[in-house]
């Protein structure tokens, strides 16, 4: 019957696709024929996927078990023993799969005991059994599991990085799903973006800087590779910090930055600095870290002091500087639990997670690992050929393979050039805060 139903289907497709491709545009081909096809294999083949990946249940069924039971039960009429025992394999209700941009999203129902973990696990075992390049799953509400595939990796190439129209927030790039990939700091205030040499995190790093220059926010950059990253930045940077003294005094500051800024909002009986008076709002301030385990390595003992020091007043500003306007983007090619405490508790104050490449898998765990063993796995899978694609989490508590687009050091110099002016010096950003807030 499936198998009727399947031909009736293909050559219904077939029909339409060559009525398309008289009468439409090419690009109406996979509306017409390559989705109505592929939904209707998936829909035929749905009972022999399932049971292939062991999404199936053994039930009884109704009219084999249940019936000839209570016929057998009543001693009127003799019933043989094994038509109440019959059990066949239930697939979990499937909708019909709905046509996206990369390829089609289906509804499950779950069957009972089931969770959305099961179909993740078989999520690849999916993927080869459909021939899609990748299925992902989520689960909107109880009961209910979503499939989303995609045809081919949308990931390959990227388009051009669009202007950032809103305060604190840039588009960086593309996710899996065909959505934009976007860093807003007012959702997400910290941000650590891992990933091994030549992975793509300078590449995206440049990207936040040509987004956020125009905007009427404060830059300040920690470049512990000697300050070769940041520098050509320095037009559009308020401050920048390249030994680790340096970084020890610029985040001295920070700390002291962060407690004149609580004064100023118990002041005001505002609970951050967006609920003060446009008048006396300070400037919000990204800082962007290079090569944080720099921050963290001890060559002597004599060092050890002002790596603690160091490190907490990271820790400070990370905990409580997001309601006064501080917000860090932290950049490594290692981030280890060896570096010490430190780093696993600024990890902890970090939501915003980006893993490109990375070369060991403890990077990818402290990174992505206590957020779904499945990103993990994803990110130990990505190729050096393709520098830029990483596994994001963060803004809605999924996570996404993406990609940055990309983005020249020439570019971002030349956006630190033209948006100089923008930038408010150190001196101004740290200036005395208003001891008395205006009537409104
Ligand atoms: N999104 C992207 N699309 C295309 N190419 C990219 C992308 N991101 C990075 N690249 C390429 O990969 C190269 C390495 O990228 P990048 O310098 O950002 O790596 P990195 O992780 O910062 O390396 P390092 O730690 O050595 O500085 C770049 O020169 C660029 O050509």
């Amino acid at each position: 019957m499936s198998d009727l139903l399947t031909l009736l289907g293909v050559s219904a497709a077939i029909a339409a696709g060559l009525w398309a491709w008289h009468h439409w545009h090419y690009r109406s081909f996979w509306l017409v024929l390559g989705y109505p096809l592929a939904a209707f294999s998936v829909w035929a083949t749905w009972r022999k996927v399932a049971l292939g990946c062991g999404l199936t249940k053994k039930r009884q069924r109704f009219w084999f078990t249940t019936v000839p039971g209570l016929v057998a039960s009543t001693g009127v009429v003799r019933v043989k023993r094994k038509f109440q025992r019959i059990a066949v394999d239930t697939r979990p209700f499937m909708w019909l799969p709905m046509p996206t941009r990369h390829g089609w999203r289906v509804t499950i129902h779950t069957l009972e005991g089931q969770i959305p973990a099961d179909y993740a696990e078989v999520a690849e075992r999916l993927a080869h059994s459909w021939g899609v390049h990748a299925v992902r799953v989520s689960s909107p509400r109880p009961g209910r599991v979503v499939l989303a595939t995609t045809m081919r990796d949308p990931l390959v190439k990227v388009a051009d990085l669009p202007a950032s129209t809103e305060l604190l927030k840039v588009t960086v790039g593309k996710l899996e799903t065909g959505g934009p990939w976007t860093i807003d700091f007012t959702t997400v205030p910290h941000w650590i973006n891992a990933g091994a040499t030549q992975s793509g995190k300078s590449n995206l790093a440049n990207a936040l800087i040509v987004g956020l220059a125009p905007q009427p926010v404060a830059l300040v950059g920690f470049d512990l590779k000697g300050g070769v990253e940041f520098t050509p930045y320095a037009p559009r940077l308020s401050a920048l910090a390249t030994t680790r003294t340096e970084c020890a005094t610029l985040l001295d500051d920070l700390v002291t930055l962060m407690a004149d800024r609580m004064g100023v909002c118990r002041m005001a009986g505002a609970r951050n600095i967006w609920q003060l008076p446009p008048a006396v709002r300070p400037v919000p301030i990204v800082v962007l870290v290079d090569e944080l385990a720099e921050l963290y390595l001890m060559a002597d003992k004599s060092e050890k002091d002002e790596i603690a020091k160091t490190s907490t007043a990271l820790l400070r500003v990370a905990q409580l500087g997001r309601a006064f306007g501080i917000y860090l983007f932290c950049c490594g090619q290692r981030i280890g639990s060896d570096l010490g405490p430190g780093v696993t508790a600024l990890r902890a104050q970090c939501s915003g997670r980006i893993c490109h490449r990375v070369n060991d898998p403890e990077t990818a765990t402290m990174t992505l690992g206590d957020l779904d063993p499945a990103a993990l796995v994803s990110a130990r899978a990505i190729p050096a050929e393709t520098p830029g694609v990483a596994i994001v989490a963060g803004q809605d508590g999924q996570w996404y393979r993406a990609r940055s687009f990309y983005v020249t050091e020439q570019a971002a110099e030349h956006a630190a050039r033209t948006h100089a002016h923008l930038a408010p010096s150190w001196d101004e950003v740290m200036a005395a805060q208003p001891h008395e807030i205006p009537a409104a």
